[in-house]
């Protein structure tokens, strides 16, 4: 039979931090010729000469498949099939750039995660606005609980992709699939995208409570009531509320308030050590997406009129200066609600 993809042969990716190289790296061992656009020359040069983005993802070997670039021109214009991984607050900057060499007939997946301050777009509703050449429906998310790091190691991993046209879905969803990546797909990139952007916020909250040592109920307590959060504004938003039953709602909500790896948990965590965001965005080269977006995903309620308790404690602390200890206090001390009643409004 003949596969769905047999005619890609080469992948372009935009952006080349961990995330953006794990992937690149999927692709070409996988036999894709893959070109990858790095922000920064000394990344392109770092491949080049030691196969290894020791910036981003250090001690990983990378495929001679890979062919590093620092001319996005080229990468958009020669291929038909383009990944995106720039951080969120920096995609409509960069659709913006490539819109003009953008070819008809181009799929574009997104792997970014965050909703974009102002417009409360998420990053498939920014392409879409800013790459009008690009049919919608051949925009697809990809999100679920994965390190870069790990999926660079090789360590089986499962995430979705969604778009709202299922056969561009399923090609998606061949061209990612390894023995150790496995890929499911789904009809619902809104929800796939508000879980995977606000659940950065929710392990900002997961980090206060590990970095105050408070204890594994208070942890079990937060991730469950962030869920909850999620899901109240998703349905707001459009999606479907079973998709947070899924990997890019609980899944990536386990993954990131519980793993070290996490940017997000690991700023929380300082936070909730004493540190100020000063000290620790001093020290960071990495994006940490929950920062941002805890802004626009308050403001995001704000305009709905949707009561998030913990996303607006997160925006306190990092925002107000507020304490991590004000905000559980004053979590613990809100009117009782009633779980039941609130589950059967969905
Ligand atoms: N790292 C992961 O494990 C992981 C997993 C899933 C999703 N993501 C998402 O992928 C996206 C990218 O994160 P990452 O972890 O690969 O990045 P990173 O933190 O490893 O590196 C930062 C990236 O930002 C780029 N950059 C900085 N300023 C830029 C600018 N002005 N224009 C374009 N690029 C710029 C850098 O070149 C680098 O590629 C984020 O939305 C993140 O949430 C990351
Ligand atoms: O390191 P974080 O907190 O950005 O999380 C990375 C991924 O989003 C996990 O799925």
């Amino acid at each position: 039979m003949k596969n769905i993809n047999d005619n890609i042969k080469k992948i372009g990716v935009i952006g080349a931090g961990s995330w953006g190289t794990a992937l690149a790296n999927l692709l070409a061992d996988k036999g894709y010729h893959v070109d990858l656009w790095a922000y920064e020359k000394e990344v392109v040069e770092d491949i080049i000469k030691q196969r290894e983005n020791r910036l981003f993802l250090p001690d990983i070997s990378l495929s001679e498949n890979i062919f590093p670039s620092d001319s996005l021109k080229s990468v958009v214009s020669e291929n038909t099939f383009l990944l995106i991984v720039v951080p969120s607050h920096t995609m409509r900057d960069m659709c913006k750039k490539i819109a003009s060499h953008v070819q008809e007939k181009t799929t574009m997946i997104t792997a970014s995660k965050g909703i974009e301050d102002g417009t409360y777009l998420t990053m498939h509703g920014v392409i879409a606005e800013c790459i009008p050449a690009i049919d919608k429906d051949r925009i697809v998310v990809l999100s679920g609980p994965s390190f870069a790091r790990e999926v660079a190691k090789k360590v089986p991993t499962a995430i979705s992709v969604a778009s709202k046209d299922r056969m561009t879905a399923e090609m998606v969803q061949h061209i990612f699939a390894t023995d150790y990546f496995r890929v499911y797909v789904s009809d619902d990139p809104i929800g796939l995208e508000l879980g995977g952007a606000v659940k950065n916020v929710i392990a900002i909250a997961a980090g206060f409570v590990d970095g105050m040592q408070l204890g594994l109920n208070t942890r079990a307590a937060l991730i469950t009531r962030g869920l909850a959060e999620i899901r109240r504004l998703g349905i707001r938003m459009g999606a479907n509320p079973h998709t947070f039953a899924g990997l890019s709602g609980v899944g990536d909500l386990i993954l990131t308030c519980t793993g070290d790896l996490s940017r997000n948990y690991t700023v929380g965590k300082q936070l909730g050590q004493g540190m100020t965001m000063a000290e620790i965005q001093d020290k960071r080269v990495t994006v940490a997406e929950g920062v941002r977006n805890t802004s626009s995903v308050y403001h995001l309620a704000k305009s709905l009129d949707i009561e998030l308790p913990i996303i607006n404690e997160v925006y306190r602390a990092l925002y107000e200066n507020s304490s991590p200890a004000n905000a559980i206090a004053r979590l613990m001390t809100r009117p009782l609600g009633h779980e039941t009643i609130e589950l059967e409004e969905i």
